[in-house]
């Protein structure tokens, strides 16, 4: 009997049960909810942030890159300037995760630096947590998770290679230490300065404790560069094309392959080269308009490319952190490991997928003639570019 009534009233206290667990439900997700908005901030460098080039401080010449001169009265609000408003707005590590920026640049560029910062705080950035100018390389390493190298020292008119790269040894030397010792102990470093493979070189050399697994360098702008020319040709949408590959150094060397890329149209997935159906083309002026690109945008603007630079910075990280797309590989400057038969110890462009923030070249591409003289040639620039660095160092 006493079964009965007990029985009798749990079920009366069902509706009552039902409505607790449902706003229990509802609470929990909540929390969740707000949990996941406030992930801690993650602490990305960017050096050379104030993006302004003072030929003064550098010395009295005109400035050279890419081997076209650029009137030096020039101010020059260049990649700095467009990576940082793009890492506060989500675009380097996703909408969900707030940022810290630490933004680095040299003496000279301190008061412009500040002006970025100050208009860092005006653009009123959901994600921005925080703001670090500085010219203070231990500063602005301290604790850093990702660090953007965008700072180094450019070429100027009447400079042998040497001399730039020198220059670019002793920054990289200095920065890596900075690093190694202050720096959140997984950071992952994307080198886009230039020489950008050889200055990753340098900067693995000086970090050891580092793993060379973070240590990489920008080559998804000629990635992107590919991508925009086939789809161009094609008359197709960029999104719809996938899979080329840059191969070996940010130079003109570079070796950009479509033979295993394919393209999407009518939800069918065919091979670029039959698409294109050209391989004269191919094999001569997509190569070279994409080797070239670098500098045809410097004679078009009188500037080096800085918004493409900075959005290509962004979708390496991205794709690094957050993965890359199942059946989707994208191009990056990474320490080899033999792969391909690319000697190992050189910081060469390779495919590779990404997941749970590690890296992987993929492998077992097939390598025809064509391409395998074309990947020889670039890794060579690479060897000959080493040795000259390494004849820098000390
Ligand atoms: N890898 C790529 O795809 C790619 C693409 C475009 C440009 N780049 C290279 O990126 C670099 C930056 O280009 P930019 O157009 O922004 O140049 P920029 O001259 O406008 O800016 C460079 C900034 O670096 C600063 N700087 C110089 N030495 C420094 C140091 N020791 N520490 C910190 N900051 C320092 C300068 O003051 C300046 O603010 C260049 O080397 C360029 O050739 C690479
Ligand atoms: O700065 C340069 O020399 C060119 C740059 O690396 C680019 O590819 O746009």
């Amino acid at each position: 009997m006493e079964d009965y009534y007990y029985m009798e009233e749990l079920v009366q206290k069902i509706p009552v049960i039902s409505i607790c667990c449902y706003l229990f439900w509802k609470i929990i997700k909540h929390f969740v909810k707000l949990l996941d908005v406030e992930k801690d901030p993650m602490i990305v460098l960017v050096t050379g942030a104030a993006g302004i080039y003072f030929y003064d401080f550098y010395a009295h010449t005109s400035y050279l890159r890419a081997d076209i001169s650029v009137s030096k009265s020039l101010y020059r609000c260049q990649i700095g300037y467009a990576l940082v408003p793009m890492i506060a707005r989500g675009e380097m590590l996703g909408p969900d995760q707030p940022v810290i920026l630490h933004m680095l640049d040299i003496e000279p560029a301190a008061e412009a630096l500040n002006g970025v910062k100050m208009e860092l705080i005006d653009a009123a950035l959901p994600l921005l947590k925080g703001v670090v100018a500085t010219t203070n390389v231990v500063e602005a390493c301290t604790g850093v998770d990702i660090a953007v190298m965008v700072g180094g020292f450019p070429r100027k008119e009447g400079m042998e290679r040497k001399d730039v790269m020198s220059k670019n040894v002793s920054i990289y030397k200095a920065q890596a230490s900075a690093l190694e010792e202050h720096a959140a102990e997984n950071c992952k470093v994307l080198v886009v300065a230039n020489p950008a493979n050889t200055n990753a070189l340098i900067l693995k050399e000086y970090a050891p404790s580092i793993p060379e697994k973070n240590i990489t360098c920008l080559t998804r702008l000629d990635h992107n560069r590919a991508l925009g020319q086939v789809s161009e040709k094609l008359d197709i949408h960029v999104g719809n094309v996938k899979n080329v590959i840059i191969w070996g150094n940010h130079s003109s060397t570079q070796y950009p392959d479509v033979n295993h890329a394919t393209a999407t149209t009518d939800l069918k997935e065919t091979p670029i080269k039959e698409l294109v159906s050209n391989d004269q083309w191919l094999n001569t002026e997509f190569i070279t308009t994409v080797q070239q690109r670098g500098a045809a945008i410097i004679k078009a603007r009188k500037l080096s490319s800085a918004l493409s630079a900075a959005s290509s910075a962004c979708d390496h990280i991205h794709d690094w952190v957050l993965g890359t797309p199942k059946g989707k590989w994208v191009s990056m400057g990474v320490y080899s490991d033999g792969s391909y038969g690319i000697p190992e110890g050189l910081v060469y462009s390779f495919p590779v997928t990404c997941d749970k923030g590690e890296w992987s070249i993929v492998q077992s591409l097939k390598i025809d003639e064509f391409s395998r003289a074309k990947m020889d040639a670039t890794a060579k620039e690479l060897i000959e570019e080493k040795s000259l660095a390494y004849s820098c160092l000390n």
